[in-house]
């Protein structure tokens, strides 16, 4: 047995939820608490969303005790808390399995349980999925009742307004349970926060509330007179209810997420009177119960590796700087240089990098909350007033904001510019945060500039380049993690629009990278040569517009031309082989091949496993160019490729 894994007796009882709903109430306390242990021991090998788990621990006992799941629905927003309740659902075996290659993924995932009804990893869908579920059983589907466990954080984005002023028109039978912990990756920004905090604040006089006798009645005595002490206070000082009653929802709370005696009979009593939707709100400490996450800022929200006794994570040995860090410093430098620069984040302040820039121009730096929708036509009405707003928001979440990009940027020409941060497969977190499709989503619009980073000096030339560019709109695209480690440019050099770049020249193959696979082609163009080929590699830099007289030139004096890009299909060697086939540069018997990720999704592992598993390799790519160049040698010896 490794050396932490702790003693949870009551809990190796437990194979799934029915076992659960067999102990009497006094053992949940305890099962939770060796609940919480497995967590943290699980993580503590594998990484991951710590802190966000800790604090659901009790709520997902307590769900899974009062409800009927699987035949009941339960819904976890973004799905990164979790791990608790893969471990309750039969899947505590695999636990140590976590975000890696043939394990579990981190995420809710329909394929992986029957008690995933609903797959995440995006957050805010999970009232519209539960209103889904309830649509569903209400019309004779073999489905119990719907459950949606949603975080404060989450609960900002648009979309869960959309759904729940929906539920609360259709007035049918749901739970939304409102996680909240005060905290979103970063401190929660915005009015509805607040708004929030202040409910929490009536805590010590409203311990329960419900303006529903009926549902009072069911509750136990003491919290039946605190409910009723709750309905008259707010009522009185009052003549509206809250947000969510004006919703149409039924308002329950706010409880103590961590105290089994509240938990519990709350849900019965919702279970056993709801007639139309009811939102619970339930108050809960992120990284509850393991003092190191709920020491820390971000209350181990996302960790590595580490030592259940200190908490010290894993330090990861870059050799290099983060593409993020060289974009976050890039951007404050254009930022000293220019007043009107400022910068737009949705919840990320961190992981896009501008939490650099607002270490010094901390009022030119805007945390919209979870609201991607929102941040896209912000920066658009920043860009229309004349400022020059860069809008930093990882490849996989932009798209959600595409209509607001089409229809408030693009189509106006306004230039608002892209920092699209996570380009191309992540590793642990998988398929859902892949940054796959934004070189096609972006390359269709027109009057859109697309640039890919081939390191991270070239990040900090795009950078610059957009800064400069008023012309419309601009984006540029760059990987998750560390960089290659080149010098960078004392400042970044404003690229000519549309010029790729020739790295070296020769005779028979071609190949023109777009993006940070630009390594992995030049390892190729070097197996290539060892194997007597003569290799041209070219850096298209930009996607759209694209360098078209380059592009002619390599297909006209080479046997064959690869495209390589970071991306799905329909992306940069769509956009190659459509300039080529316009120019009719495919009737005169070029070899083209275009290597991009597959028509499927890649489930997660390290990056380097996902790209093999995508066919993305250096060797991939050297063993595509030699058969396209009808070349019979052997070019990948053992032992030349990583
Ligand atoms: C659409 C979208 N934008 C951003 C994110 C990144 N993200 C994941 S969790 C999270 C914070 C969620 O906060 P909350 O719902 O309060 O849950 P907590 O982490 O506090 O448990 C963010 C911003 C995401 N998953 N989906
Ligand atoms: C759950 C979620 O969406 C984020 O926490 C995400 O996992 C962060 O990813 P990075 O680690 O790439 O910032
Ligand atoms: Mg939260």
């Amino acid at each position: 047995m490794p050396k932490d894994t702790p003693t949870t007796p009551l809990l190796d009882r437990v194979a799934g939820p029915s076992d659960l709903r067999q102990l009497p109430d006094s053992d949940l306390a305890e099962i939770a608490r060796e609940l919480r242990a497995e967590v943290i021991s699980a993580v503590s090998e594998t990484g991951g969303h710590l802190g966000s788990s800790l604090g659901v621990v009790e709520l997902a006992v307590a769900i899974h005790a009062v409800f009927n799941t699987p035949m009941d629905k339960l819904v976890w927003d973004v799905g990164h808390q979790c791990y608790p309740h893969k471990i309750l659902t039969g899947r505590r075996d695999r636990i140590r399995t976590l975000r890696q290659k043939d394990g579990l993924s981190g995420f809710t995932k329909r394929a992986e349980s029957e008690y995933d009804p609903f797959g995440a990893a995006h957050s805010s869908t999970s009232i519209s999925a539960a209103l889904g579920f309830t649509v569903g059983r209400d019309m004779g589907r073999p489905t119990g009742d719907a459950i949606a466990v949603i975080g404060d954080g989450s609960i900002s984005a648009g979309m869960a307004y959309e759904a729940m002023n929906n539920a609360g028109a259709e007035g049918r039978r749901m739970f939304v349970i409102l996680n909240d912990n005060e905290m979103s990756i970063a401190p929660p920004v915005g009015a509805m926060s607040s708004y929030l905090s202040g409910l929490y604040a009536n805590e010590p006089l409203a311990k329960m509330k419900s303006l529903a006798e009926g549902f009072e009645a069911a509750l136990p005595a003491p919290m039946r007179e605190g409910a009723k002490r709750a309905r008259q206070l707010v009522t009185g000082v009052s003549e509206s209810g809250t947000l969510f009653e004006e919703l149409g929802f039924e308002y329950v709370g706010p409880i103590n997420g961590h105290d089994m005696d509240q938990l519990l009979p709350v849900l019965r009593a919702a279970h056993t009177r709801a007639t139309g939707p009811v939102l619970i709100h339930v108050c809960t400490v992120k990284g509850k119960g393991y003092t190191p996450a709920e020491a820390s800022a971000d209350c181990y929200h996302g960790v590595s590796k580490f030592d259940v006794e200190t908490g010290a994570q894993a330090k990861k040995s870059a050799s290099a700087p983060s593409y993020t860090s060289v974009f976050g410093q890039a951007l404050t430098q254009e930022a000293a240089r220019d007043p009107n620069v400022v910068a737009v984040t949705a919840a990320m302040p961190s992981g896009t990098g501008v939490n650099i820039m607002a270490e010094r121009f901390p009022n030119r730096v805007f945390d919209v909350g979870i609201a991607e929708q929102h941040a896209v036509t912000f920066a658009a009405g920043m860009a229309a007033s004349g400022l020059r707003p860069f809008c930093a928001i990882y490849s996989t979440f932009l798209q959600r904001g595409y209509d607001q990009v089409v229809h408030d940027v693009a189509l106006q020409g306004l230039p608002v510019r892209f920092a699209i941060d996570r380009a191309g497969l992540v590793g642990a977190d998988g398929p859902t945060h892949a940054g796959a499709f934004d070189i096609g989503y972006l390359g269709a619009l027109p009057g859109m500039t697309c640039m890919a980073a081939a390191d991270e000096a070239e990040l900090t030339h795009m950078v610059a380049t957009a800064a400069a560019h008023d012309e419309g709109p601009i984006a540029f695209r760059y990987p998750r993690g560390a960089g290659t480690g080149v010098q960078l440019p004392e400042r970044g050099e404003i690229l000519e629009i549309g010029k790729g770049r020739v790295l070296f020249e020769g005779t028979d193959v071609a190949i023109l990278s777009y993006g940070a696979h630009l390594t992995e082609c030049l390892e190729a163009a070097e197996i290539l040569e060892n194997a007597g080929l003569s290799v041209t590699l070219a850096d298209a830099r930009f996607a759209k517009p694209l360098d078209r007289e380059l592009v002619l030139q390599l297909a006209s004096h080479h046997r064959a031309l690869i495209t390589v890009e970071e991306g799905a299909m329909c992306g940069f060697g769509a956009i190659v082989l459509q300039t080529l086939a316009a120019e009719g540069a495919l009737d005169r018997g070029l070899a083209i091949r275009t290597m991009h990720l597959p028509d499927r999704y890649i489930d997660q592992a390290s990056p380097d496993e996902m790209y093999e598993a995508a066919g993305l390799t250096a060797r991939d790519i050297a063993l595509t160019a030699t058969q396209a160049a009808g070349s019979t040698a052997d070019v990948v010896p053992f032992g030349v490729v990583k």
